[in-house]
């Protein structure tokens, strides 16, 4: 079926592409474009992209260099694979390169891209990123949410212990996109997912794998993009998607117009009151001039962009970085082991929790963070399109071009970076080199104008996820997958997260008198030993009941000096029983009778250590 699409597919647009031949040459332009493969009428370069874009880029750039221009369909492109390009881009040219390009999907989903991520640079994007600043991600509103993030923590390790006791994996993949989920929609849209029976973070997954699907329209922005999209029916699963994020936002929009809408302990003054407010100043919600139609139609975009943002920015990019991090961890066990001796020798053995306070004592979490960052860009390509004419290392570049900048090969440069393809968190001890869009070489959240606005918010998320995973866990493959190692195969082409789910099971962190005690390992606590330990017991092989008048010890499993029943979780059941049963025995064996030893000689025999005899 596949091949039967592809060739007609194919052999379509050849037929219209000699009819399109003439008009496209423009024999007199004086442009100077960069380097670029040949392209075929049309289609131009899109044969050239099968794979991942940004590792099919890579190869191309080796051949064509750090700026080439490529035609994929209609668009031109020009992408940028060098850190001295793409400074120009993003600094040099930043006013002149920071719109978006249009795409189908967040287009058909957003009726005509008016949020923040996709939206060409005009008043509009201004506002909604103002907005979005404002009510939810300046430093001091990011602060306030710090209670949500350790509560959240708290349940995840909560989750990961459960597995961690019945030694069973956990997917990882599935529990960090519900956390980064649940942390976003209290913080942002008050909304508990632990109080909602529907599963949001699975929604965020088939919205973005939905957004991620190729479209005729992306690269033939005309009839023809649209009829073929139509023809392959590649809209049918986004509608779907489309219906499902209608309604959940529609339901946030309905609690927040409620007067006595559901109360929680988050903050009230969430993005979507901001939003209202913002609103209400302007005058819209002036309900004695409009019908309620129109207010209702006002009110309702501007939340469902916003939070479209949230779930697609917020939600995915913070997922896919927490499980890089943790598959590379698996993968170098020498840095894992450093990371876990230095979180835990720094913040000692007895935490019962890990809080934000925590967080900048243990540098090296914060360099395992970067160094992913840099392998493993949730974003691997910026896209950008230019709004006038601009000059790239000597290349004219003309207005409404589409720039892609290659973050994940720039990252990757072997100028730049000493073994690039290692995972060293120590190549950045001692470096400058940061990633809020100031050095070029490692650009994760973008750079200029269109730098990603969330990073105040993303970077706590992360590093307590980790500090909390690595200080309370030990953690290893399933059994089955260990001589296969970890699979780091990518998926994905705007958001590029790990293909397979991540399992990997967790063992809760056993560490006895400073030594750390590996799973599985078995523990005989002798009892009897302690028990006659010259350190808590006076003259400790004599028989004196007198030593617990007035003493506290019992032996319920609270003083360790004294465990018949044993303590803990496996404690004996049966103790209540047993000592009523001893207590009544002894009492009826003494209130009755007196007891003498038997003869002389046997008696000699029990005094002599023959307790068979007894
Ligand atoms: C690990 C986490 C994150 C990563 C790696 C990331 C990365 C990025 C990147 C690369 C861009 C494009 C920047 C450019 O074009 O120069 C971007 C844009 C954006 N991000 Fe993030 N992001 C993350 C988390 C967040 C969070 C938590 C939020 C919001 C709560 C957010 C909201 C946005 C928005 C709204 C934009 C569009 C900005 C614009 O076009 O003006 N992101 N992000």
């Amino acid at each position: 079926m596949a091949i039967l699409i592809y060739l007609f597919w194919f052999s379509f647009l050849t037929f219209f592409s000699f009819i399109f031949l003439k008009k496209n040459r423009n024999p007199k332009s004086k442009l100077q474009p960069p380097p670029g493969p040949p392209s075929f009428p049309i289609i131009g370069n899109l044969h050239l992209l099968q794979g991942l874009p940004y590792r099919c880029f890579h190869q191309l750039s080796l051949k064509y260099g750090p700026v080439m221009l490529l035609r994929l369909g209609f668009v031109p492109t020009v992408v940028v694979s060098s850190r001295e390009a793409a400074e120009e881009v993003l600094k040099t040219n930043d006013l002149e390169t920071c719109s978006r390009p249009t795409f189908a999907g967040p287009d058909k989903l957003l009726n005509g891209s008016i949020d923040i991520t996709f939206a060409q640079y005009n008043e509009s994007w201004k506002e909604n990123r103002k907005v979005a600043m404002m009510e939810l991600l300046n430093i001091k509103k990011v602060q306030s949410f710090r209670y949500i993030r350790e509560e959240e923590m708290d349940f995840l390790v909560k989750k990961v212990s459960e597995s961690a006791l019945q030694q069973s994996p956990v997917d990882l993949t599935k529990t960090f996109f519900f956390i980064t989920a649940s942390i976003m929609c209290r913080s942002a849209l008050g909304q508990n997912l632990h109080e909602r029976e529907d599963k949001i973070e699975e929604l965020v997954i088939e919205t973005a794998l939905t957004l991620d699907c190729f479209r005729f329209s992306d690269s033939f922005p005309c009839r023809l993009g649209w009829f073929l999209d139509w023809l392959f029916q590649m809209n049918k699963r986004l509608n779907k998607v489309c219906k499902k994020l209608d309604a959940f936002c529609q339901l946030v929009i309905d609690e927040h117009l409620k007067p006595d809408g559901k109360k929680t302990r988050d903050p009230p003054a969430h993005i979507v009151a901001g939003l209202f407010n913002m609103i209400e100043k302007h005058g819209h919600r002036d309900s004695s001039k409009r019908n309620m139609d129109q207010i209702k139609a006002v009110l309702v975009v501007k939340p469902y962009i916003i939070i479209y943002d949230l779930f697609l920015g917020g939600i995915d990019n913070g997922a896919i970085t927490l499980i890089w991090v943790m598959a590379e961890l698996m993968r170098n066990p020498r840095v894992m082991r450093k990371a876990q001796d230095e979180i835990r020798t720094i913040l000692g053995s007895k935490r019962e929790r890990i809080t934000e306070e925590d967080i900048d004592k243990v540098e090296y979490v914060k360099l395992i963070i970067k160094e992913s960052f840099r392998l493993h860009p949730p974003l691997p390509l910026l896209v950008r399109k230019t709004r006038s004419h601009v000059k790239i290392q000597g290349y004219d570049i003309p207005p409404d071009t589409s720039i892609m900048i290659n973050i994940w090969k720039i990252a990757r440069d072997p100028k730049h970076w000493e073994s690039p393809e290692d995972f060293i968190p120590e190549r950045f001890i001692d470096s400058s080199i940061y990633y809020k869009g100031q050095n070029f070489e490692l650009l994760p959240f973008g750079s200029g104008r269109r730098i990603c606005p969330g990073i105040a918010m993303a970077i706590p998320i992360l590093e307590l996820g980790l500090l909390n995973l690595l200080y309370f866990f030990d953690w290893r493959l399933p059994d089955g997958m260990i001589d296969q190692g970890v699979d780091m195969e990518e998926n994905g082409t705007i958001s590029v997260g790990k293909k397979r789910p991540l399992l990997l099971v967790p063992r809760i962190w056993t560490i006895i008198q400073g030594y750390d005690v590996p799973a599985k390992t078995q523990i005989f606590i002798n009892a009897y030993a302690i028990a006659r330990d010259p350190k808590y017991w006076e003259k400790p092989d004599e028989f004196n009941p007198d030593r617990f008048l007035d003493c506290s010890i019992d032996y319920k499993g609270l003083k360790f000096e004294l465990i018949p029943f044993g303590s803990g979780r496996r404690i004996c059941p049966g103790m209540a029983t047993a000592i009523s049963i001893m207590e009544l025995g002894l009492l009826n064996l003494l209130y009755f009778f007196d007891w003498g030893l038997p003869e002389k000689d046997e008696g000699e025999e029990i005094l002599t250590g023959n307790e068979d005899a007894l």
